[in-house]
């Protein structure tokens, strides 16, 4: 028997955990249909071709929430692999400048705490952001 399997679709992304000065994280739920959907995550998305990381975050953020950020350090870059396709996530420290979030690609957007965090379900992936927040 002959077994045929294609390859996975790798998506590179860039993510952004973003501080505002009262020390809390802007998270977002994603569409109720689709990939992963209805669990929360960190705002961001596909690197495209000849963009910087810092490049990619600023303008997802700018699209999807439409709010202006500083990108800041490298937290971590971490591959996952899901049923059906690999991740790699380059995640940075981000801090809130301005504009009011809009959640225009999401259904909801809140601020929360590292403590509250845990409340919210995140995909797979998250486990070791949320783990290396914890551990700063
Ligand atoms: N933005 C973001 N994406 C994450 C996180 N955790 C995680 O596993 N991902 C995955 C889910 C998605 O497959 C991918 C983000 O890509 P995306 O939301 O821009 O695009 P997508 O794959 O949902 O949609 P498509 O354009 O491929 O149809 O990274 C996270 O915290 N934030
Ligand atoms: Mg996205």
């Amino acid at each position: 028997m002959t077994e045929t399997t294609k390859p996975l679709s790798h998506k590179k992304i860039g993510v952004a955990v973003i501080y505002n000065d009262a020390g809390l994280i802007l998270i977002d739920r994603r569409p109720d249909k689709g990939l992963l959907g209805g669990l929360w995550e960190f705002p961001g998305g596909k690197i495209e071709p000849g963009e910087t990381v810092e490049e990619c975050i600023k303008r997802e953020i700018k699209e999807e929430i439409d709010i202006e950020i500083e990108v800041g350090e490298n937290l971590i870059n971490l591959d996952h692999t899901y049923s059906d396709f690999k991740v790699t996530l380059y995640v940075h420290i981000c801090r809130y400048l301005r504009g009011e979030p809009k959640p225009i690609e999401c259904q909801e957007i809140r601020w929360v705490s590292l403590e509250e965090i845990e409340q919210f379900t995140f995909p797979e992936a998250n486990t070791k952001i949320i783990e290396m927040l914890k551990s700063r």
